[in-house]
């Protein structure tokens, strides 16, 4: 891995190399989606708007994987002279339809360029080969667990320290931060805990030590439509487009952004140089799947808050930051535009938890999230089983934890369907005066979990 850092590549022609009158610096495109001046309207507009010089007016934009023109046919393109320097060379290098959708992330991103590759996880492996064995990483005590795992194989294989902090305490961490800083990747909200990172606070704090450290931040869980790490501070922002930007399940992506161009040519660099960029046509439905994000996470939004709402008064402790309860939420909101669609929630027993998931119907037992179907899963069994029961404990990972990942459903269907499964499940007693966590015998769950009010 270390063997790319810091490395660009002056062989390849580089896909980017183009900065515009506004400073984008784009990768080229046939149907480029982005006005000169860069932003011009707001989010929702722009996530549908693209403009398009297709040569036959394709209004939306086409796979450059079957033959399209003399000129552009499958992985490779017809070049002019024998010194090569077209645009395009190989779909590895760079793809005209994968360029477009780049081009259009970059744009709702709020960066001067995008980059997109086969997964999530594929897109924390390229950040992570920036580094080099002595490296050190700061990272969240609560984290993706497929993140932790690629973290713990760097620091098992690869020479790198990787220290797991609580980062919503920031005052703790002044001496956290070092000059042997060289990267940190953070989430807000976590997942699956929700916790909230005050990312211009960690930002500054790993700049002052180090201001080479390259800050990255996760941002999966909101999306660009409700947080833009890259005006808060951060150097990179990764999102697994497997989520909310494609919205229904039928692709893995990952994607990566970033406003320095010395970054995103080193970025570029390991893509071209492992072949881990997006596929032609999972790019064509990543940016199918964009264009309705808008539509797509409000809604889950709202019905996410009606359901936070229905378990706190139920009596049980939600981590959903659409909630005045929850902890950091004057933080979340001086930082993100909305809360999302992710929820989490303790019964105080695991059996319970357990019989609760599995009484459900309209809900899938499955991991993921930022589907338009809604989703129940118990992250310590499934999403985050690769962490050790010992660090899940270390880290007050609660194992009863329930994570709901709301769909477009109807938000009464959602909320009558789990009433049932708690009900069924025993987690809750209807009565006269209202719905109440706990056995019909009055006994309290175990756990954090109280009396609720009548609701
Ligand atoms: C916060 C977060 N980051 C990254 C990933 C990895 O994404 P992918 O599954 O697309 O590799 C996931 C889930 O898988 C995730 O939840
Ligand atoms: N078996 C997979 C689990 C994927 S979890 C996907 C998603 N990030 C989530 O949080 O649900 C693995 O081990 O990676």
């Amino acid at each position: 891995m270390s063997s790319f850092n810091n490395l660009t590549d002056s062989s390849t022609p580089k896909a980017f190399s183009k900065i515009d009158i506004s400073g984008n610096n784009f990768p080229p495109s046939p149907a480029p989606s982005t006005p000169t001046n860069g932003r011009k309207y707001a989010l929702a507009t722009e996530l549908v708007y693209t403009e398009h010089s297709d040569q036959y007016g394709a209004s939306s934009v086409p796979i450059y994987q079957t033959l399209t023109s003399e000129s552009l046919k499958t992985a490779t393109f017809k070049q002019r002279s024998a010194s090569g320097g077209g645009t395009f060379d190989y779909t590895r290098s760079g793809n005209p339809t994968r360029s477009h959708v780049e081009r259009h992330l970059a744009k709702i991103m709020s960066a001067s360029q995008a980059l997109v590759v086969s997964s999530g996880m594929g897109a924390l492996d390229v950040i992570t080969r920036l580094l080099k064995p002595g490296d050190e990483v700061v990272t969240g005590d609560d984290l993706y667990g497929g993140t932790n795992r690629l973290l713990k194989y760097l620091s098992t294989h690869a020479g790198i320290t990787v220290h797991h902090v609580d980062f919503t305490n920031v005052d703790a961490l002044k001496e956290t931060f070092t000059p042997k800083t060289t990267m940190v990747i953070l989430e807000s909200p976590t997942n699956p805990l929700i916790k909230v990172t005050d990312i211009p606070g960690i930002a500054s704090l790993a700049h002052a030590a180090n201001p080479n450290a390259i800050v990255c931040v996760d941002n999966t869980m909101l999306s660009p439509l409700f947080q833009n790490p890259l005006d808060l501070g951060a150097d990179i922002v990764c999102e697994s487009g497997t989520k909310y930007l494609s919205g229904h399940h039928d692709l893995m992506a990952g994607v990566i952004a970033t406003n320095d161009p010395s970054l995103g040519e080193r970025l570029y660099f390991t893509i071209n140089s492992t072949g881990c960029g997006l596929s032609p046509f999972d790019s064509w439905l990543l940016l199918r799947g964009v264009k309705t994000l808008s539509v797509r996470m409000e809604k889950q939004q709202a019905s996410a808050q009606e359901i936070a709402v229905f378990l706190e008064d139920c009596g049980f402790k939600v981590r959903y930051p659409g909630l005045k309860s929850h902890p950091q939420y004057d933080l979340h909101w001086s930082m993100a535009r909305g809360a999302g669609a992710v929820l989490s929630f303790e019964t105080g027993d695991t059996i319970l938890s357990e019989k609760i998931v599995e009484s459900t119907r309209l809900w899938a037992i499955s991991v993921s999230f930022g589907c338009v179907n809604s989703l129940i899963s118990m992250p310590c069994r499934m999403s985050h089983a690769s962490i050790d029961a010992k660090t899940r404990a270390e880290r007050q990972m609660p194992e009863d934890i329930i994570r709901l990942c709301v769909g477009i459903e109807d938000v009464g269907d959602l909320i009558d369907d789990l009433r049932t499964a708690l009900i069924q499940a025993g987690a809750i007693t209807v009565t006269v005066g209202g719905i109440r966590a706990g056995a019909p015998d009055g006994s309290l769950l175990g756990g954090g979990v109280s009396l609720a009010s009548a609701s």
